[in-house]
């Protein structure tokens, strides 16, 4: 994405594959002390996953990037992050979503047979503020 600089994260596996990706949600906040995140208001999110691993599918593929793309968009594109079954006693920060997009992202990649692991998460709620969630390396 242009005008983004990601932190890096130092590792040694042979490929490392990085994906940009939008999806515009609504979230609350839901607590008295979020102030005006207490009420229903949208973000465009924006979000760099990294991924790494030493081996490569039979496409020569660590991971398809289509496929990470339906992962994250098809399920939190044009919702109400608050509603959905995979948030369901979250708070739908940008913490804890950047926590769950980690999760569901890891868990698809321990089903492919070359292993890959997601190193990083980056979401950006806003031009002023993002997160970033590392899983174990
Ligand atoms: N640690 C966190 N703090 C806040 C979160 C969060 O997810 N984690 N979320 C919010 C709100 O939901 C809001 O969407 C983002 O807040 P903020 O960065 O303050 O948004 P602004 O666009 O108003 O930022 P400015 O830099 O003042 O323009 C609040 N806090
Ligand atoms: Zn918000």
């Amino acid at each position: 994405m242009i005008g983004q600089i990601y932190p890096q994260v130092t590792h040694s596996y042979r490929f490392e594959l990085n994906k940009d990706m939008n999806f515009s949600s609504a979230h609350y906040i839901p607590d008295a002390r979020a102030g005006a995140c207490a009420r229903i208001h949208g973000h465009t999110y924006f979000l760099n996953l990294t991924i790494a691993g030493n081996e490569l599918d039979d496409l020569g593929f660590l991971v398809n990037f289509s496929e990470l793309k339906k992962l994250i968009h098809a399920r939190f594109d044009h919702q109400l992050l608050n509603e959905l079954p995979e948030v369901e006693g979250l708070i739908p920060s940008t913490e804890k979503m950047a926590e769950l997009i980690y999760t569901i992202v890891q868990a698809y990649l321990d089903g492919l047979d070359n292993q890959p692991i997601c190193l990083q998460v980056f979401l950006r709620e806003t031009p002023t503020s993002y997160v970033v969630y590392r899983g174990a390396l």
